[in-house]
């Protein structure tokens, strides 16, 4: 399927996974203020920023395509982690997340024919890291512009003991779900 959707996303990865679904979108990303309102739950938060981004590229574009968007965040204690500002605050995540089990919230919002939204949530569990173990993976630069300051599909694979849900919706678009949207929308994958 070549262009039959709009990915309102500047993420390589969203790109990469709709690939593997055989989907070539335009790409078109949008710029928000990704700050979480006052007392906002993670879940509320998740599908606000999809269900924003998806809504500014409509109103910018005018398109007739449908418009997909996402947003990945990594919980913890009930705490939203986004991406790192900087070196303390990804170490500061990574040191939080060493040995202990957190979650994955990727939310998806399909705009066409009316609005759909899905989120997907994976348990992932980390060994224990150490410091100088951190600081290394800090260098890489790998972390820089990941939720909760890791790659599971790079080099951050080395710390999940486990996974449970959805590997694609960690790193960004949960595939099973997006595919789920399409198919609403009338775009099957197969038949
Ligand atoms: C946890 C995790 C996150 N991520 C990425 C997915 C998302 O790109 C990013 C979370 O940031 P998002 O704000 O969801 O997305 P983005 O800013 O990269 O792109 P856009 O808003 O334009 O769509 O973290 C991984 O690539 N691997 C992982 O294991």
């Amino acid at each position: 399927m070549s262009s039959p959707i709009i990915l309102a996303s500047a993420s390589p990865r969203r790109k990469e996974l709709l690939a593997q679904i055989n989907i070539t979108p335009l790409i078109h990303p949008v710029d928000l203020d990704e700050t979480p309102l006052p007392n906002e739950k993670p879940l509320a938060y998740v599908q606000r920023l999809a269900a924003d981004k998806s809504a500014l590229c409509a109103t910018i574009l005018h398109s007739e395509l449908p418009i997909l968007a996402a947003d990945t965040v990594v919980i913890l204690d009930d705490s939203i982690m986004g991406k790192p500002k900087n070196e303390a605050d990804g170490i500061e995540m990574l040191t939080r997340l060493s040995g202990r089990t957190h979650q994955v919230y990727t939310a998806i919002s399909l705009r066409g024919s009316q609005h759909w939204q899905a989120v997907s949530i994976t348990d992932v569990t980390f060994r224990r890291l150490s410091e100088p173990e951190i600081r290394a993976y800090w260098q890489t630069g790998e972390p820089a512009d990941k939720a909760g300051a890791y790659a599971i599909q790079g080099l951050g694979c080395s710390f999940v003991k486990s996974i449970t849900g959805s590997h694609s919706g960690v790193m960004g678009l949960p595939l099973f779900e997006t595919a789920e949207l399409l198919a609403k929308q009338g775009l099957h994958l197969l038949v």
